[in-house]
This record gives structure tokens, C-alpha cells and sequence, in this order.
């Protein structure tokens, strides 16, 4: 078994995937298949991810973790060669359907990439920037969202004294915590995370973990991750993928600890990847 302390495994609330209430599912993933020009990069996946819990992606380099977690949000709409069949339900909506408005669904579906991207403008700014879009220019609001959005993404109390001063003169560390707070500023269902800590220092790493856990209070974390450690700190649910297949998907302390699968046991246990 991978050498993960059983004590840092969440304590989440242990729910069984298998038979989750309506009420409980975030998103629905059915037979979902997707290829990039031939090459099929999902094969068939189907699974649910509840509501207000962490679930991660793991699996080795180019099982398609990235792939399935950017049809969340439909962010393989701006890859000309992908063709997608199935379904993603939010809350029982196809996000697929024809009638979605993609930049309405992107508002509900917020998402952070590897490397800190925060766009050359003040702190400030950078939060607000999903407001400012939609018209909201009144200055109390977006001063209340920017500190409940700065505290939310435990970074306020590093900043607050400099709101207004350049995003880019921030560490790498604080940069990503910038983004997470620009992603909650618009009030999301669900956060995508692909590796949001793989370009940061342990330090930075270990902050954004706790947030991780805190975020999972108010929304739906889906999260892509190399580091199995790192699932098994962070996820409620573990999901394992190996060349575009879901292989096993079960709560992240029976994933690691007890998988049913051969391939999985081989991937946690360091045999492949
Ligand atoms: N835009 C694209 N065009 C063509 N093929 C792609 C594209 N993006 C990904 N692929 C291919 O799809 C497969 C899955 O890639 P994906 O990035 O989803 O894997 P991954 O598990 O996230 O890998 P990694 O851990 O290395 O980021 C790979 O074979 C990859 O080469």
C-alpha cells in the first residue's frame, strides 16, 4: 500500500458513492467518451461526484485526467479536433445540451490551471475581475466580495495592506491563492483544481491543502493531482484512471488502503507511472 499515515486521510463525511441521494450528486458523468481527432483519450465514463466534498483524479501521465476534468467546465470546447459524446449533469442539467450558454456555465464551474495565472492588474482587481464583467462597478460590493473572497482563499491577512499594489509582485505561492480567490469572488457550485500545486514550494503546497478543505465547506472540489499523497490529504473520493478508462472510484481511504483493483493496487503501491 502507498505509505500514506491513515491519520492524514480526510475524516470527511464517508459517503457511499454507489448510492448517493439526488440531492447529494454535484455532477453526473454518464458513459461520456471523448477523442481527440482518432485518438479516443475517454473511453465510457460514468460516475457521480457529490456535492460539498473533495473528489480527485489520479492516474499516470496521460490516462486523460486533464481531459475529463476540462469537460467539466467544457473547456475542450477550444480544442477544434475534440468530439465528445454522453453527458455531464449539474444538478440534473446537461451541460452539453444545446441551449447552454458556455460563459454562464464557466461562472457556475470555476477552475484553476497548474501554473498562477493572475492577469496583470492589482489585487484588487484581479478578484473582482468576474464582477467587474458583468456590470457590478459599485464600489462597497466589490470591496465586500474582494475581502470575503481574499479571507475565503487565506490570503487577506498577507495582503491587505497592499490591495492595490501589483498581482505579479506576489509569490507563486500567493499568486495561486489569488486565483482561487478571483475563482469563489463570482460565488461558483464547483472549483476544477488541475494540479494547483505542482509549480508551488511544500510550504505554499501545504496552505493550499488547508484551503482545499476549508473551500469544501461551501463548494464542490474536483481535483487533478499527480501526488498521490496529496489525494489521499485532500479527497473525500478518489477517482483512478489509466489510458482513458475510469478503473476504480471509491472513497480515498478505501482507494488506497483496500482497492478492488489489480491496476490500481499496482499504480498506489509505485509499480507503473
Ligand atoms: N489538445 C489536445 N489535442 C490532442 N491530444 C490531446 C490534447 N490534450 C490531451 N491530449 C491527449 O489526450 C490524452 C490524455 O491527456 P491528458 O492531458 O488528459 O492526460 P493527463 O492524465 O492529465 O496527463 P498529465 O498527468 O501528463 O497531465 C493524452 O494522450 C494526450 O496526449
Amino acid at each position: 500500500m502507498i505509505n500514506v499515515n491513515p491519520q492524514i486521510l480526510t475524516q470527511g463525511n464517508k459517503l457511499d458513492i454507489n448510492n448517493l441521494s439526488p440531492e447529494q450528486v454535484a455532477l453526473e458523468i454518464k458513459n461520456l467518451n471523448l477523442h481527440y481527432g482518432d485518438k479516443q483519450a475517454l473511453n465510457d465514463i460514468s460516475m457521480k461526484i457529490p456535492k460539498g466534498q473533495v473528489t480527485a483524479f489520479i492516474g499516470p501521465s496521460g490516462c486523460g485526467k486533464s481531459t475529463l476534468l476540462r469537460c467539466i467546465n467544457r473547456m475542450n470546447d477550444l480544442v477544434d479536433s475534440c468530439r465528445i459524446d454522453g453527458a455531464i449533469e449539474l444538478h440534473g442539467d446537461n451541460i452539453y445540451s444545446k441551449h447552454v450558454d458556455v460563459a454562464q456555465l464557466r461562472r457556475k464551474v470555476g477552475m484553476v490551471f497548474q501554473r498562477p495565472n493572475p492577469f496583470p492588474k492589482s489585487i484588487y482587481e484581479n478578484v473582482v475581475y468576474g464582477l467587474r464583467l458583468v456590470g457590478q462597478n459599485n464600489r462597497r460590493v466589490l470591496d465586500e466580495v474582494c475581502e470575503r473572497s481574499l479571507r475565503a482563499a487565506a490570503l487577506w491577512d498577507e495582503v491587505k495592506d497592499r490591495i492595490h499594489d501589483s498581482a505579479l509582485g506576489l509569490s507563486g505561492g500567493q499568486q495561486q491563492r489569488l486565483v482561487i480567490a478571483r475563482a469563489i469572488a463570482i460565488e461558483p457550485e464547483v472549483l476544477l483544481l488541475d494540479e494547483p500545486t505542482s509549480a508551488l514550494d511544500p510550504i505554499s503546497t501545504l496552505t493550499i491543502e488547508e484551503l482545499i478543505n476549508d473551500l469544501k465547506k461551501k463548494y464542490t472540489v474536483v481535483i487533478v493531482t499527480h501526488n498521490m499523497q496529496q489525494a489521499a490529504r485532500v479527497s473525500d473520493q478518489t477517482a483512478f484512471m489509466y489510458m482513458g478508462d475510469l478503473i476504480e472510484y471509491a472513497d480515498t481511504n478505501t482507494l488506497f488502503t483496500t482497492p478492488a483493483k489489480k491496476k490500481t493496487e499496482d499504480y498506489i503501491t509505485g509499480r507503473y507511472g
